[in-house]
């Protein structure tokens, strides 16, 4: 029997009669809906529910940026049979009937991550008011772990939003941010935060946003809460899903595109169908029965297993192992304004760093600046960002074809050609303009770190930072650290990267690093291939098949590739380094 005084991971908070159950996983980043948490949340929800002097309820966190990350990851992963996972899945749903069913109004209040099991808990409350911040973010990315929302979350999506809509979400596992889930009709009010500079302004936006919510709570207990009102459009559609001809097409046309995307090769999204067509054919009792089937059959699977440990590999590379930098990095000058320099100013202008892009001449820097333009003009047509927000961005931005301001820089990131002689001129010739504490990075996919070193006043300065192609898009950053590369300088160079939104791997500076060498092995089995006359084409099928976004023959005939394969590096020892 849990305490109510003793509560660890929830505290319990009245105003009026209006219960306010503040969630605060003890000792994490964010609230998970572990077992601890569980064991605390279901007697305070039952200890309301029975107490006639309260008459309405709001979950609410009090971790700025997280309302609930989901189900523990880990907990699933502890359990021994299939069975405890089916039942796992049951009483989940069962909690969040209980909640739906209540007859005391419960607001979600929700500011941070609203994902998985979190979202399914704001799905069962009867009314919901989000933070319209960036970090406010709703979604079920339970397909990435190749598992399904298995707390009821199949059912209430399909409730609420249209078949395409609720397929969108749960199949592709994407987040959407506070406004389009209220466009969508997931939320019911949207809170603006209060923008300011105080320095504890996300606790003063959860006490805001609290304020907001018993304001609600206490309306709805006097005039019970009005239902959705469906506009004419949503209407019509809910009227064809209703014929089983227009259900099964979108449902064929959604499984086409997971063969498409997929190859088959992941169970999840296969199962997450299935569980669909049955809760439209049957019902929501053999649906919810169907998710928990589902549920424990994923939850098994190696699938799911090397999902779930590719989150906390992860989860691990987006962390500094070595700390805080001595100095905080302002100033980055990125040299080279080719695709890769461009993409790397296009990932920092927006993270508050200052950035000076500089090439040889006006054309090339005016390539580069154009790239990076298009993208943020791009992002305001797809409102991911608003006019004001693109000028703050650009003006973070500086283009010059010399060295002025170079005085200023904590970093350089050098991204020209891919020539030995060239980075060691560029490296020698900026250590004139640039303060001591100015750290250097090198942008190569296979050249010696310590090489490029060798006639460095500071080569302890000296580091390799290998991001690849769209540096907007693909997460990955390899760090590459040589044998004279100070730890400082490691931690600098992470924490850039890190602020960059990259996923990080450090590795030894050995022949190929690591992603490279890996592409040589495939480059060398691919020439066997090729003489042996299998065609590309029937080398890209085949790898694609296998699970490779591109094929490698396709892969081979990009610039980089092939002169990777020309191979001038065999590979020797294990590189990782960290
Ligand atoms: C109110 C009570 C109701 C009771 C309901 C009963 C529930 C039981 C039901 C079981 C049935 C299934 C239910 C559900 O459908 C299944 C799920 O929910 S699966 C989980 C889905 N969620 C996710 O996949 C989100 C994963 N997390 C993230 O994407 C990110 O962590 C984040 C939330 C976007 C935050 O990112 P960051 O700020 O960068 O922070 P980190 O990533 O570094 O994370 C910090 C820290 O938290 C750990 N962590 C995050 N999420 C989880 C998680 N879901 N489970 C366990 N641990 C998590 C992460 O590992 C880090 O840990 P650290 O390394 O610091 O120890
Ligand atoms: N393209 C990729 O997929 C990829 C992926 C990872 C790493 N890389 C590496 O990144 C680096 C840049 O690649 P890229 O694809 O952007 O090349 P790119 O040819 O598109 O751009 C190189 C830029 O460097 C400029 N430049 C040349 N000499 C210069 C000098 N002395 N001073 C300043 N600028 C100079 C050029 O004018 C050009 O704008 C290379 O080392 C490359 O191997 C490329």
């Amino acid at each position: 029997m849990t305490d109510l005084q003793q509560l660890k991971n929830i505290k319990l908070d009245y105003e009026d009669n209006i219960a306010i159950v503040q969630l605060n996983q003890e000792n994490s980043k964010v609230n998970i809906l572990s077992r601890k948490m569980m064991n605390e949340f279901v007697p305070v929800f039952n200890h309301l529910k029975n107490d006639d002097n309260i008459k309405g309820i709001i979950v609410i966190s009090a971790k700025p940026g997280s309302f609930i990350a989901g189900a523990d990851i880990n907990m699933f992963e502890s359990v021994k049979s299939r069975d405890e996972l089916y039942q796992m899945s049951r009483n989940g749903q069962e909690i969040m009937n209980q909640i739906e069913q209540s007859s005391k109004p419960i607001i979600a209040a929700i500011a941070g991550s609203c994902l998985g099991g979190g979202f399914e808990v704001a799905l069962a409350c009867h009314y919901r008011i989000a933070m319209n911040d960036k970090r406010t973010g709703f979604g079920v990315p339970e397909v990435k772990l190749g598992l399904l929302p298995g707390a009821g979350g199949t059912q209430r999506l399909l409730k609420n939003l249209s078949l395409s809509d609720a397929l969108d979400l749960i199949l592709a596992g994407k987040e959407i941010k506070a406004k389009k889930a209220k466009a969508m009709g997931l939320v019911d009010i949207l809170v603006e935060p209060i923008r300011s500079d105080v320095q504890d302004i996300e606790e003063q936006n959860i006490e805001y946003l609290r304020s907001i919510a018993i304001r609600k709570v206490k309306e709805i207990v006097v005039q019970k809460p009005t239902k959705r009102k469906f506009g004419l459009m949503e209407n019509i559609k809910s009227i064809i899903m209703l014929n089983s001809y227009v259900r099964n097409y979108i449902l064929s046309q959604a499984q086409a595109k997971v063969m498409s995307q997929t190859q088959g090769l992941y169970p999840a999204p296969l199962k997450i169908l299935d569980v669909i067509q049955q809760t439209l054919e049957n019902g929501s009792k053999v649906g919810l029965n169907a998710e928990a089937e589902a549920f424990a059959d994923l939850a098994i699977t190696n699938e799911a297993k090397a999902l779930i440990s590719l989150f906390h590999g992860r989860t691990e590379c987006k962390k500094n192992k070595y700390g805080k930098p001595e100095r905080e990095i302002k100033t980055i000058a990125i040299i080279g304004a080719g695709a890769i320099g461009a993409g790397i100013a296009h990932v920092s202008i927006d993270k508050d760093f200052q950035v000076i892009l500089y090439d040889t001449t006006s054309s090339a820097l005016y390539h580069g600046q154009s790239q990076i333009i298009k993208s943020y003009q791009n992002y305001i047509k797809r409102n991911r960002i608003t006019s004001t927000e693109y000028s703050r961005i650009l003006s973070n931005l500086n283009c010059q074809t010399t060295f002025d301001n170079l005085e200023k820089c904590d970093i350089i990131i050098e991204s020209v050609f891919e020539d030995l002689k060239l980075k060691q001129n560029i490296l020698n010739e900026l250590e004139q303009y640039i303060p001591e504490h100015c750290i250097f990075a090198s942008n190569t996919y296979i050249l010696s770190i310590h090489q490029i070193a060798a006639n460095s006043r500071r080569p302890h300065k000296v580091i390799g930072m290998h991001y690849f192609s769209p540096v907007d898009k693909v997460e990955l950053l390899e760090i590459i650290r040589a044998k004279q590369t100070s730890d400082n300088t490691i931690c600098t160079a992470v924490s850039v990267g890190l602020k960059q939104g990259k996923i990080i791997i450090i590795v030894n500076d050995s022949p190929g690093f690591y992603t490279t060498r890996l592409l040589i092995f495939s480059f060398i089995e691919l020439f066997y291939l090729l003489q042996e006359g299998l065609l590309p084409n029937d080398i890209d099928k085949a790898t694609k098949k296998f699970g490779f976004h591109i094929g490698l023959a396709i892969l081979l005939d990009s610039g980089v590739a092939s002169r990777v394969a020309i191979g001038q590096l065999p590979p020797k020892s294990n590189s990782i380094a960290t």
